[in-house]
């Protein structure tokens, strides 16, 4: 099978080309140091002090020259004053050098560690429909990789940069100081250079923006299999993810192949051979004048002096041109960290409304998640507070549609729902996910203890802990584990059965003592048994917690005060397990007859 033929995961999106996000980002990365300036300033104040401790040796050189060496002048003491001078503003050149580069790796670091937590908090608050099409591995290679590009920009670019201008700019007033005319000819190398970056950057964007591209790819190819290896295991597709993997890596060699390749043939050989023209120019004007006869003894140290700046001349112009390929990628790295930024968040509920009794009222409530498509049509219910509701329906009914939307995952048709008589949305973001508790469809298990699994960050006591888990039977199961509630369950709880991390889930939600209870097909992996004691649970929690409980098992809500019969997306019937039995031809009838059918054919067999 072609490496590309692994359906369903769409393509890295691509916004760094654009030059809005361009712009976008570089604000970025300039907003991570804004808290940083003083650092800032010192840093770049010591980048001077040093630069200018460096510029001294070339001017000790000429002076001895022209001073002491061309006129035969053996002043030793002199001579060796000059020497040890020149050692030491080299030694102080080194130390102030040290003390800049800690104090710019600083601003570095902690604008990457600013901006890491911006993201991730920003993706904490992204709605649940923005997680229903992003894809784990590149959001990982978001909050990550990406991040790192403020570091590169910092700790690279920018201060490789400001180092490189300032060496050029000395070396160049020194030049001119020495002769203004030489130093013209140096100066015509400037063009040159922004001609040779502005060739490099169209050669290389492509590549650098591919690679980029390919990267978070590669994370979230592996990120998927890793996650799914049960199923690529037992479905044989292990080949085919190892073709798309070895796909997506040869594409990557290919891209970063593309890039070294401008890098190696512009840059620095290019710029090389400039340094040896330039060279030769001024030892060409040199001669010249030294066939005019106009050269004297002074212009030899002149001559030495300028060959000592050409070199730092070129060096700085090719970091400052090296740069550009840095520069580039954290541009790009910005760029899509920029645009997970500008991701809208989950607005944010005023703190007026609070969860006093539990009662919900929903009204009149249609949701698609597409426009155009509704899934859930017209829906009015009554949930009294204290009282326990089923949801049964088909597969793909929307009970887990309703239950979304009651859980504010999905920012419905506003004013529809309404609990305690307060709509949904006017309900303060703590007070609500304090009050109402949740257990999922899918057990969500952190690789974490079984008592953090169940306290979940909220700040509970060890007994507050333990009667969660006897309330949802969870207690003996973790008391068996060989370090009890101190047992590391593994990443997604692996240690555990499904039916085991259902009840820690169940645990969980009840540990928060909340007004509201919803359970999305908590029972789907529990035996009989054990379904017995989280319906006694159930029946306890009456009168005190809302509970609204999915199930596909109709036994499990069979006890419940009202059944709600979800047909696409409609209320088809509504009553008690008695009353909803009684509609012949009804529905929920016959759910439960094909249950209580294939029930029997299971004891059969
Ligand atoms: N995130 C989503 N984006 C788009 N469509 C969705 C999404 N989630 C569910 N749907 C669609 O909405 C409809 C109702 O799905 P829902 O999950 O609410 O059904 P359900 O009754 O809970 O099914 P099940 O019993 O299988 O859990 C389905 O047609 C489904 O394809």
């Amino acid at each position: 099978m072609p490496a590309e033929s692994i359906p369903g995961r769409p393509p890295a999106a691509a916004p760094a080309a654009r030059p809005r996000f361009r712009a976008e980002a570089a604000a970025l990365l300039l907003r991570a140091a804004k808290p940083e300036r003083r650092h800032l300033w010192i840093g770049v104040a010591w980048l001077m002090v040093a630069v200018g401790f460096e510029a001294l040796g070339p001017l000790a050189g000429k002076y001895l020259i022209d001073r002491y060496l061309l006129p035969h002048d053996a002043d030793l003491p002199r001579i060796a004053a000059l020497l040890v001078g020149a050692m030491l503003a080299g030694a102080v050149a080194s130390w102030v050098r040290y003390l800049q580069l800690v104090r710019l790796s600083g601003v570095a670091m902690r604008s990457v560690q600013r901006i890491r937590e911006e993201v991730y908090r920003h993706v904490l608050r992204l709605p649940m429909a923005f997680f229903d099409h992003a894809i784990t591995g590149q959001l990982v290679s978001r909050v990550t990789n990406d991040t790192e590009a403020v570091k590169t920009l910092y700790v690279q670019v920018l201060f490789v940069i400001l180092d490189s201008l300032i060496l050029l700019a000395g070396a160049m007033a020194a030049m001119l100081w020495l002769d203004w005319r030489l130093m013209l000819i140096v100066a015509a190398l400037v063009p040159a250079v922004v001609l040779i970056v502005f060739a490099y950057q169209r050669l290389s964007a492509p590549a650098v923006t591919r690679s980029r591209e390919l990267r978070s790819e590669l994370n979230a190819h592996v990120a998927e299999s890793i996650g799914g290896m049960a199923v690529l295991q037992a479905a044989n597709a292990a080949p085919r993810f190892r073709d798309r993997f070895e796909g997506l890596n040869e594409g990557h060699y290919r891209s970063r192949l593309g890039e070294l390749r401008a890098n190696a043939w512009l840059l620095r050989p290019v710029l090389d051979f400039l340094n040896v023209l330039l060279l030769a120019v001024v030892l060409w004007v040199f001669g010249l004048r030294a066939g005019s006869a106009s050269m004297n003894a002074i212009e030899v140290g002149i001559l030495y002096a300028f060959i000592s700046y050409i070199a730092r001349v070129i060096e700085p112009l090719i970091q400052i041109t090296m740069q550009f390929s840095q520069l580039q990628q954290a541009l790009i790295g910005a760029s899509r960290v920029q645009a997970l930024l500008t991701e809208v968040e989950s607005p944010v509920a005023s703190e007026r409304g609070a969860v006093t009794r539990g009662e919900i009222a929903i009204e009149g409530l249609t949701f698609g998640y597409q426009p155009g498509r509704p899934v859930l049509h017209a829906i009015d219910l009554r949930i009294p507070a204290g009282s326990f509701h089923g949801i049964v329906g088909h597969t793909g009914s929307g009970k887990t549609t309703l239950l979304s939307l009651l859980l504010r995952f999905y920012a419905g048709a506003p004013g529809h729902v309404r609990i305690d008589g307060v709509p949904l949305e006017a309900i303060g973001e703590d007070t609500f996910r304090a009050s109402v508790g949740m257990v999922p469809q899918e057990p969500f298990l952190l690789a974490a203890s079984a008592r953090e699994n169940i306290a979940m960050g909220r700040a509970l006591s060890d007994a507050q802990v333990e009667a969660a888990a006897r309330a949802a039977h969870a207690h003996d199961f973790i008391a068996a584990l060989e370090q009890g509630y101190d047992t590391l369950l593994g990443e997604g709880g692996a240690r555990l059965s499904v039916g085991q991390k259902q009840l820690l889930a169940i645990a969980r939600a009840l540990a928060g003592e909340p007004r509201i209870l919803f359970l999305d097909e908590a029972t789907a992996h529990i035996d009989s048994e054990t379904e017995q004691l989280v319906q006694q649970t159930l029946a306890l929690l009456r009168g005190r917690v809302t509970v609204v409980a999915i199930a596909h098992r109709l036994s499990t809500v069979r006890e419940a005060d009202r059944i709600v019969v979800l047909n696409h997306g409609r209320v088809a019937e509504l009553g008690t397990h008695a009353q909803l039995m009684v509609i012949e031809g009804g529905l929920y009838q016959r759910l439960y007859q094909l249950q209580q059918l294939e029930e029997e054919d299971e004891e059969v067999q």
